[in-house]
């Protein structure tokens, strides 16, 4: 592994870097993405744990398992390495996909105080965001308080901040996917607690179990 650091945004800790994933293991995230009943992405309401989809953000969310796709497991430790954080950690890899028009309008990753996704983990302290393919127009990553534009490209991502020494949400760390113009834009992403994260068990496994064990 060979990591480049592009550049840096101090504010928020913004890394930009290429390296950590060839092109072929993007194409292979890619295929873990596709066969993994990818959902439409939702957004989480206010303080809860509700989520909902909204117009605000148009793309598709699949969690490829790490027991059937050992790409995924690759890609978590390389990540926990790269960025000197527990593998445990780290939320579920998540393969997105925008077609044109997509997006992903101005949000915060992190949680505000009282969210009961708190109690999993702590906050989102982290964002890793891999690119998987390029895009032939738009879709860039915005950052509008530090007036950062990231330009998706095959095998670079991102890393960033969404909280402060404090715990509490970083002002600028506000960011958006912007409009898919032409072309479509593949991206996994990677939340990173503050401490240790317990997955929910994906819907298929749950049913397993529940066989397992009558
Ligand atoms: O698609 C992007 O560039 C941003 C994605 C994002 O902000 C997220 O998934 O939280
Ligand atoms: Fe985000």
């Amino acid at each position: 592994m060979a990591v480049k650091i592009l550049s840096v945004n101090d504010t928020i800790g913004l890394v930009h870097f290429s390296g950590l994933l060839s092109p072929e293991e993007c194409t292979e995230l890619i295929a873990a993405g596709e066969s993994s009943n990818a959902k439409p992405s939702e957004v989480i309401y206010d303080v809860s744990d509700v989520s909902y989809e909204t117009s605000g953000r148009r793309s598709t969310v699949a969690s490829p398992s790490v027991d059937r796709y050992p790409i995924i497991k690759a890609v978590r430790r390389r990540i926990s390495l790269f960025i000197g954080v527990a593998e445990e950690n780290q939320e579920p890899l998540q393969v997105l996909h925008y077609t044109r028009g997509g997006k992903y309008d101005i949000h915060y990753d992190s949680f505000l105080e009282g969210s009961p996704q708190l109690e999993n983990g702590g906050n989102r302290m982290l964002t890793v965001l891999l690119y998987l393919n390029d895009v032939e127009q738009g879709g860039w990553t915005q950052f509008p308080h530090i007036m950062a534009n990231i330009v998706p490209s095959v095998g670079t991502g991102i890393l960033f901040r969404n909280i402060d020494a404090q715990n509490l949400q970083l002002r600028e760390s506000l960011h958006a996917g912007l409009p898919v113009i032409d072309g479509e834009k593949w991206i996994a992403s990677i939340w990173i607690r503050e401490k240790a994260y317990v997955a929910a068990l994906p819907a298929d496994r749950k049913d397993e179990i529940s066989r397992r064990t009558l």
